[in-house]
C-alpha cells in the first residue's frame, strides 16, 4: 500500500497552464476515481504519477520519497488500449509483467526464478479469468479479455499503486460491468492505491472510495491557457456524513 503527496503542483506546456496549485494526499489503499471535462489535465495528472511528465513547479512524493522520474515496477498502468504486447501470448504478457519487475535490466528470468513467475502468471491469468485462453495471442482476444489481459499485466509488477485511464471506456456496458466485479475485489484482496480517471460518472462512485473533479474554476476568453484546473469536488465516499454529491445529497446511513 502506498501513500501519495503533492504539493504546489503547476504544470504548463509553453504558454497553457493545465493544472494551478495543486495539492493533494491520496491515502494507501485507497480508490479515486478522478473526473472532469475533456482536456482539464487529468491524464497529464496521471502521467506525472506514473513518471512520464514532470511538474513545471511543486514536489511529488510516494511514501514520502520523492517520486522517480521514470515508470518503474511500483508503478503499474493500464491505458484505454494499446497497453499488452500483440507479439506475446497471454501468458507471454503476463509473465513480461514479472520480468520487468524482477529484471529490469535484462527483462528475462531463467531457471527456479522463470518457473516461479510462470506459476504465479498462471494464477494471475485464472484470476482475471482469462484461464482458458494463456496460449492465445491478443489479436484473438475481445476487447474485455484484452483489458483484463492489461490488468494482469500491470498486476504482475506487484505495484505499490495501479494507475488506470479509462481503462474500460472502448468496452460495452454488459462487458463494463463485468470488469469492474472483477477490479473491485482485486483491489480489496491486493490493497494497493488505485488512481483511475474516467469519464463515467456511475463508474467513478462504484469503484471509488474517493472521487476527486478537476475543473477549470477561471477562464479568460482572450488567453485560453491563462488558467489551469484545479480540484473543484473532493468528495470521500467512506464518511458516515452526508456529502454533497454534484448539488446531490447523499444520506448517511441512519
Ligand atoms: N505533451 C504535451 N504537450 C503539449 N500539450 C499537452 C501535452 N500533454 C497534454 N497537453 C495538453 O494539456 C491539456 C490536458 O490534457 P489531458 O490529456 O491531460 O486532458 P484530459 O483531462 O485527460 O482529457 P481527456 O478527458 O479528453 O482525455 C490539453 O489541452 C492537452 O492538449
Amino acid at each position: 500500500m502506498s501513500a501519495i503527496s503533492v504539493r504546489d503542483v503547476w504544470v504548463e506546456f509553453g504558454d497553457q497552464i493545465v493544472i494551478e496549485n495543486l495539492n493533494l494526499d491520496i491515502a494507501s489503499g485507497s480508490f479515486v476515481s478522478v473526473v472532469g471535462p475533456s482536456g482539464c489535465g487529468k491524464s497529464t495528472f496521471l502521467r506525472m504519477v506514473l513518471g512520464q511528465d514532470r511538474p513545471t513547479r511543486g514536489s511529488m512524493t510516494l511514501d514520502g520519497k520523492p517520486l522517480p522520474d521514470e515508470p518503474g515496477a511500483d508503478r503499474g498502468v493500464v491505458f484505454q488500449r494499446y497497453s499488452v504486447f500483440p507479439h506475446l501470448t497471454v501468458l507471454g504478457n503476463v509473465l513480461s509483467g514479472y520480468e520487468f519487475a524482477q529484471s529490469p535490466l535484462l527483462g528475462k528470468l531463467f531457471g527456479a526464478k522463470r518457473r516461479a513467475a510462470i506459476e504465479k502468471a498462471e494464477e494471475l491469468i485464472v484470476a482475471v479469468g482469462l484461464g482458458a485462453h494463456r496460449d492465445k495471442y491478443p489479436s484473438a482476444l475481445s476487447g474485455g479479455m484484452q483489458q483484463r489481459l492489461a490488468i494482469a499485466q500491470a498486476l504482475a509488477k506487484d505495484p505499490k499503486v495501479l494507475l488506470l485511464d479509462e481503462p474500460f471506456g472502448a468496452l460495452d456496458p454488459g462487458t463494463r460491468a463485468q470488469m469492474h466485479a472483477l477490479l473491485k475485489p482485486l483491489w480489496a484482496r491486493l490493497g494497493m492505491t488505485v488512481i483511475m480517471v474516467t469519464h463515467d460518472l456511475k463508474e467513478a462512485f462504484t469503484l471509488g472510495t474517493r472521487v476527486i473533479a478537476f475543473d477549470k474554476t477561471r477562464h479568460d476568453p482572450q488567453a485560453p491557457g491563462r488558467f489551469g484546473a484545479r480540484i473543484t469536488y473532493d468528495l470521500d465516499l467512506t464518511r458516515d456524513v452526508a456529502v454533497p454529491v454534484l448539488g446531490f445529497e447523499k444520506r448517511a446511513a441512519e
